[in-house]
């Protein structure tokens, strides 16, 4: 009973592509096909038989095709009930006919706003007459099948060839909700066009694009990923992204990404880089990355901001990574790193777009600007009777560099190219100095002249009283606190320089 078949269809597409085949199976089927302009036209060129739209509204397409299909001998073709009595009597009244089959896209709004088209032209894609078809078919799924994207093209054909030409209830539902799909993801981006303007307090997001992942977090926790992962990179090898391989991708990305221009190598765990490094070649660079933690490199997650050559590949080789990620692979290189199946090798094809974060806690959803400022020499306030060497000026925009992408709190230990060690995580500032310190130690490094950075303001003098004992002897950090103060007498006393940022970079 609840299967129907479909004996009318009203088809009114801007993109053509791809519906010849569904032509073909209504053909084939004598379906009674109603359509618009060029749509006509395309279907007709198929010799299939098409009735335009005119001939049942009585108007032509009007105001540049403003309204075309807005009107009641059509939504009412759509939208009467089929097993209600009053809406049947209507219908033979005003001598409106079913339309069983509604095939419909929308005008590109998305794609004009990107283009950079004026005003005028983004407000001429918002499509009127498209949306409305897709709800009140949707609506009406009871009676009605509705097709609303091309994603869907084979499925009708595959079901239709199937069912005889018919459609059940549950997939006409199915059609339905994947046309309120488009329709909602449509109106998502027409407000948040307008809303960049009006700043009207509301989110709304939307992804169409998804996958699922093997897991979340953990195995017994089902995940997802929402957004267009291949528009970000181009996967040569390796098994799928896990949840946190891409938490850990996206913490990579950003990372490498404050050092445009240079050769960087970054080995990130958990988010945090146990390794960063710049040198002459990727090779160096990630030689220098490694060195800084032999131990936590084991499963990490690898970024470069340069092409991966074989003289680079054959050191990261005898490494066990999850992850590489490189603007580019040399062919050999690949060749060797693919030599193991499940490794995961990314091509970075573009810099991360956006510049907000969003999240959800509690019972809502947090969003902030992305943090997006970087601190260069010229934004360094010396605050100390002596002032950084070349040399530690170029350390301390390193070691703020790292800091920046590492979870508060944290210090970081460093020279101008080589990560030392990080103190991460930490419930105090003073216990994060402490893990640097004996981190560096157990890894052999001289933390004599090297630079400390602190991601926020040292409330005591605690700090730089440690790093002293340590030979450390330039300091980066915001200022800010009421005991500054404090810390900067201590350096004075003690030979220390002390650079202050006005920027903190909290990482929670
Ligand atoms: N105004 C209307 O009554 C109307 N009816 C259908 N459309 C759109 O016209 C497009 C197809 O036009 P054509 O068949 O003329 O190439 C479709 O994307 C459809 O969404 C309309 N245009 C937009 O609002």
């Amino acid at each position: 009973m609840a299967n129907k078949k479909i004996q009318s269809a009203l088809i009114s597409v801007y993109y053509k592509d791809n519906l010849e085949p569904i032509i073909e199976q209504l053909k084939a089927q004598g379906v009674k096909i109603y359509s618009t302009g060029g749509t006509q036209k395309f279907i007709e060129d198929q010799g299939a038989e098409v009735i335009p739209v005119e001939e049942l509204t009585g108007y032509p397409s009007i105001f540049g095709g403003r309204v075309k299909t807005l009107h009641p001998k059509i939504f009412g073709g759509i939208l009467h009930r089929r097993d209600h009595e009053g809406d049947v009597s209507q219908a033979g009244e005003f001598d409106i006919p079913a339309i069983d089959l509604v095939i419909v896209d929308l005008y590109p709004f998305e794609e004009t706003v990107a283009s950079g088209a004026p005003e005028a032209d983004i407000i001429e894609k918002i499509d009127i007459g498209g949306i409305s078809l897709i709800r009140a078919a949707a609506k009406n799924f009871k009676d009605v099948v509705i097709i609303a994207s091309q994603a869907q093209y084979g499925e009708l054909e595959e079901r239709l060839k199937s069912q005889d030409g018919a459609t059940t209830l549950e997939d006409r539902r199915y059609f339905a909700a994947q046309a309120f799909q488009v329709s909602s993801n449509y109106d998502t981006h027409i407000f948040n066009y307008f809303n960049q303007a009006e700043n009207i307090p509301a989110l709304k997001v939307s992804e169409s694009k998804s996958k699922s992942l093997r897991y979340g977090e953990n195995p017994h926790q089902a995940a997802h990923f929402y957004g267009d992962i291949e528009a970000l990179f181009e996967q040569l090898n390796g098994k799928e992204l896990s949840y946190n391989n891409l938490v850990d991708v996206d913490a990579a990305v950003n990372l490498i990404a404050e050092f445009k221009g240079e050769t960087a190598f970054a080995i990130l765990k958990h988010t945090n880089a146990c390794g960063v490094a710049v040198a002459n070649t990727v090779k160096e660079a990630y030689l220098k990355s490694f060195e800084a933690d032999t131990t936590s490199a084991f499963g990490g997650v690898l970024v470069t901001n340069q092409t991966v050559d074989l003289a680079a590949a054959e050191e990261m080789n005898s490494l066990f990574f999850e992850v590489l990620i490189a603007p580019a692979f040399d062919a050999d290189a690949l060749e060797l790193l693919k030599g193991k199946k499940n490794r995961i090798l990314l091509v970075q094809k573009m810099d991360l777009p956006g510049t907000k974060q969003i999240k959800t806690l509690l019972n809502g959803i947090i969003e902030q600007d992305k943090d997006l400022q970087t601190e260069t020499k010229a934004d360094f306030k010396i605050v100390t009777k002596v002032s950084p060497t070349d040399a530690e000026m170029d350390a301390l925009v390193f070691a703020a560099k790292v800091c920046k992408h590492t979870k508060s709190n944290t210090i970081i230990l460093s020279n101008n190219n080589q990560l030392f060690a990080s103190g991460v995580g930490q419930t105090s500032r003073v216990d994060a100095l402490r893990q640097a310190i004996e981190k560096a130690k157990s890894f052999n490094f001289d933390l004599n002249g090297a630079v400390m950075a602190s991601d926020a303001f040292f409330p005591f003098p605690d700090c730089v009283e440690i790093a002293s004992k340590e030979g450390i002897k330039a300091v980066v950090q915001p200022g800010g606190s009421i005991k500054d103060q404090d810390s900067i007498n201590f350096c004075d006393a003690n030979g220390m320089s002390m650079v202050m940022t006005g920027v903190r970079h909290f990482k929670h």
